[in-house]
């Protein structure tokens, strides 16, 4: 079986690396450069290649077709080993679980991402952009902002509120439990890129496992005394099928999606209290840094693309009018313009740049190779998305490509910002009308003046598309305030 696993994959091309190391002294280096690293390897190799890491395989899917196959099936959904370093934070929630118990959470968790569900949460997605417009006044004072650190403020709050019910204010708990997912954050981006550190004991030699277990502590900590607090406030079971089927109408009471969880359990769904934390915490952690780099990147793209900045302020006056009214949801829905631009944007920086899955079984690719069971798989969001056989001039930020007349005959799998399949991202409308409110009360608010243009930024290696130094945009007050 070893023989025929490894006569499969020596069909498959890719680069040598060095005898028993693989290309591991390849990606032991900075972030930027294995960014680097990978693309180049993306490029020489399309459509699909192979290295080793030690004594691991690693295949890279970046062809469509193959994508297809793999995100189709229900098979091949357990993920790749660069999901354990998650595990200590996030357990086995949604993201990170496979087999029955995803399937399990999955059935549970749909429902609370049903629209009658998401329109409730547009008042704290508007309060949370009326805050961030009175912070950013103050930056027009600066020659530039540097805005990621002030739109991750931004949209961990909303997260917060919609995921648990509870509102980040500036009391020293709450800060505590920011600043631990900040610094949690930096030491799952220092092992995520260095291998040694996923297997074995290694890991727990250093003493960023001890500071991390201090930091599981608090976070863990805080996410259980919400959830003790609002079952101990809890009245009675929510009707789910009723709340996600028929018309909308405003509920008496704020839900949040924890109530939710609340509710499946008291039901009699599979989910116990330490389950609810898990799926708590995968909220807080996929549901910040994804719309934190979708709205960056999308803010450096129209500050560099004055003309197209215009058509969505355009878009926003007939919607709004000199009214300094919040959104509704028909408003958003209404806002197709800016809908493409967002769509353009993730193409163009896709939050989640690179996907990693396991081969439950023998794939056959439809570009012709065999890849073995119990394989892990690359999908390279980023590359696909910046491939000119599917996207001509992908260096090109337009918009005008999401026009149905020019969607139309594009590989069904080309465009997966939100990955694809029965496997694809929960969270996606809620993503859209958080994003879609956020920038629209910025651009009522104010013009966005390049500094960085995109050629200035170095991405790094990191689960979600970062920037070495920040995405750095100067701020103007609108003259003609719509807000
Ligand atoms: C622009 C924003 C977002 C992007 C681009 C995005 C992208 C993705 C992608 C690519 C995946 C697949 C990950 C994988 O297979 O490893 C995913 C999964 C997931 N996302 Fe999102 N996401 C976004 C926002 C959100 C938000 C706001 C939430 C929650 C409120 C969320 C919750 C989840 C969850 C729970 C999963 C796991 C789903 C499963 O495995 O069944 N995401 N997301």
């Amino acid at each position: 079986k070893h023989l025929k696993t490894r006569a499969a994959l020596s069909q498959i091309p890719g680069p040598h690396g060095k005898f028993l190391i693989g290309i591991l002294l390849n990606i032991m280096d900075t972030p930027e450069n294995i960014w680097s690293y990978v693309r180049h390897l993306s490029g020489k190799y399309y459509p699909i290649y192979k290295y080793w890491i030690l004594h691991i395989p690693v295949v890279t899917l970046v062809c469509p077709d193959d994508i297809e196959i793999v995100f189709s099936s229900t098979k091949h959904s357990a993920k790749g080993d660069v999901y354990k370093v998650l595990l200590p934070w996030l357990g086995t929630g949604l993201l990170t679980s496979k087999g029955l118990k995803w399937q399990n959470r999955r059935k549970i968790l749909t429902p609370a991402f049903h629209f009658n569900i998401l329109q409730q949460f547009i008042g704290i997605f508007t309060e949370e952009s009326q805050l961030l417009v009175k912070q950013l006044q103050i930056e027009c004072e600066k020659p530039y902002t540097n805005i990621v650190p002030i739109i991750t403020q931004c949209t961990l709050r909303a997260i917060c509120e919609t995921a648990m019910g509870t509102k980040l204010e500036e009391d020293a708990k709450s800060q505590e439990y920011t600043n631990a997912i900040f610094r949690l954050g930096e030491i799952l981006f220092h092992r995520l890129t260095r291998i040694w550190y996923y297997y074995g004991a290694s890991f727990r030699l250093t003493s960023l496992y001890r500071e991390q277990n201090k930091l599981l502590k608090i976070l863990h900590g805080f996410s259980r005394s919400v959830i003790k607090n609002r079952k101990d406030n809890f009245k009675e079971p929510i009707d789910l099928v009723t709340l996600s089927s028929g018309t909308f109408s405003p509920l008496k009471r704020q839900l949040a999606m924890l109530d939710l969880l609340i509710s499946a359990k008291y039901s009699g769904e599979p989910i116990d209290d330490e389950g609810i934390r898990e799926e708590v915490d995968t909220f807080m952690f996929e549901g910040h840094d994804t719309t934190t780099a979708c709205i960056s990147f999308t803010l450096l793209l129209l500050a560099c693309h004055k003309d197209i900045q215009e058509k969505v302020v355009q878009e926003l006056q007939d919607v709004f009018g000199d009214s300094n009214r919040a959104p509704t949801f028909q408003d958003l829905q209404n806002l197709r313009y800016l809908e493409r631009v967002l769509k353009e944007s993730l193409r163009f920086y896709p939050s989640v740049p690179f996907l990693s899955r396991v081969s439950e079984e023998e794939i056959h690719t439809y570009t012709g190779y065999t890849i073995p069971s119990n394989t892990i798989m690359h999908i390279h969001i980023y590359d696909l998305h910046h491939n000119p056989q599917l996207y001509p001039e992908p260096e090109k930020f337009d918009p005008d490509r999401f026009l149905p007349e020019n969607s139309a005959g594009r590989h069904p799998f080309a465009y997966i910002p939100f990955s694809a399949g029965p496997r694809n991202c929960i969270g996606q409308k809620f993503a859209f009308l958080e994003i879609k409110t956020i920038v629209s009360y910025i651009l009522r608010n104010f013009v966005l003046e390049p500094v960085d243009q995109p050629s200035d930024i170095t991405m790094i290696t990191h689960f979600v598309l970062k920037t070495r130094n920040g995405i750095r945009v100067k701020f103007l007050k609108r003259q003609t305030r719509l807000i």
